[in-house]
């Protein structure tokens, strides 16, 4: 049976080779798209990341399929298979990035028979690449990491994100989270704007807890097994098995903290990023899915 660590190798270099792209342009001023918000943003670098990512791996591994923030984003379907697949986000952290604010990563995520073999998430700026193959550990820049094993949420240093929802309901929800959160009370909420690095710090054991929700699977697909991998903990919002096309997701030191947030956090409806555009009815107004 193939370990696959003949592709995660191949992905660790392409990531480090595209960060190249990235860096190049991190100081530069950069032409801004909108998608699904006025805070939903991509930039040509963005797009021509991903074209990097995707081409290589395609040359190297021509049956191989791919599902990228920005080839979803020109109209390529979402939808995960059996057949050996890369999940990529190109940069996790485009508002960062078009800001100059020092965290942006790229992600990417390789499934077989849609189980996670490995994750890679390089925090290009700082240099730190987290990665992590399945039943092998979790690591940063070859050390090796462990989430902090925190039992009580009142002792918890919890990390989530202001997506890109600016419509009420999205956000009256975010913010009434992060209220309920702070009155069990927890030590602290932090928000670093890349999900996929947010998610990471639960491995490292510098944060205990990370929620979201609104996120798409390639924010997250990587940040997932590097968590499981240093002994963390990954679930749906509502305490269900964790599924990384609900859009929802609590990543945890622990079930007793993910459960605790579970009771508190409260979830807006958001189409399944597999879901089909053109069918699905979403959101308060049930205005048509974002
Ligand atoms: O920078 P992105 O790849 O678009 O991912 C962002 C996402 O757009 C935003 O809504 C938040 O969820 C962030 O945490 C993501 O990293
Ligand atoms: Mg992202
Ligand atoms: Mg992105």
């Amino acid at each position: 049976m193939s370990d696959w660590t003949d592709c995660l190798d191949f992905g660790v270099s392409i990531a480090k080779q595209a960060s190249e792209t990235v860096l190049a342009a991190f100081l530069l001023q950069k032409e801004v798209q909108l998608k699904s918000s006025p805070a939903d943003l991509v930039t040509e670098t963005d797009q021509r990341v991903e074209r990097i990512l995707i081409s290589a791996i395609r040359a190297r591994f021509p049956l191989h399929r791919f599902i990228g923030e920005e080839s979803v984003a020109a109209g390529e379907p979402c939808v995960l298979t059996d057949e050996p697949t890369w999940i990529i986000d190109p940069i996790d952290g485009t508002v960062n990035f078009v800001h100059r604010f020092p965290f942006v990563a790229i992600s990417i995520a390789f499934t077989v028979n849609k189980q996670t073999e490995f994750g890679i998430v390089y925090s290009c700026v700082e240099d730190k690449l987290f990665h992590a193959q399945r039943g092998r550990g979790a690591f940063l820049n070859g050390e090796k990491l462990q989430a902090s094993g925190q039992e009580d949420v009142s002792k918890c240093v919890v990390v989530t994100e202001i997506g890109a929802e600016r419509d009420d309901l999205a956000l009256s929800t975010m913010t009434s989270n992060i209220l309920r959160l702070l009155q069990l009370p927890v030590h602290g909420v932090r928000a670093l704007g890349t999900a996929a690095v947010d998610m990471c710090h639960v491995a490292t054991g510098g944060a205990d807890a990370y929620y979201h929700i609104g996120m798409h699977c390639w924010d997250i697909a990587a940040s997932a097994i590097i968590v499981q991998e240093a002994g963390g903990v990954v679930m749906d919002t509502d305490g269900s098995d964790f599924d990384m096309m609900s859009r929802r997701v609590i990543a945890a030191s622990s079930t007793s903290v993910a459960n605790s947030i579970a009771q508190v956090v409260q979830a807006f409806p958001c189409r399944r990023d597999d879901e089909d555009p053109t069918r699905c009815v979403c959101g308060a107004a049930g205005v048509k899915g974002v």
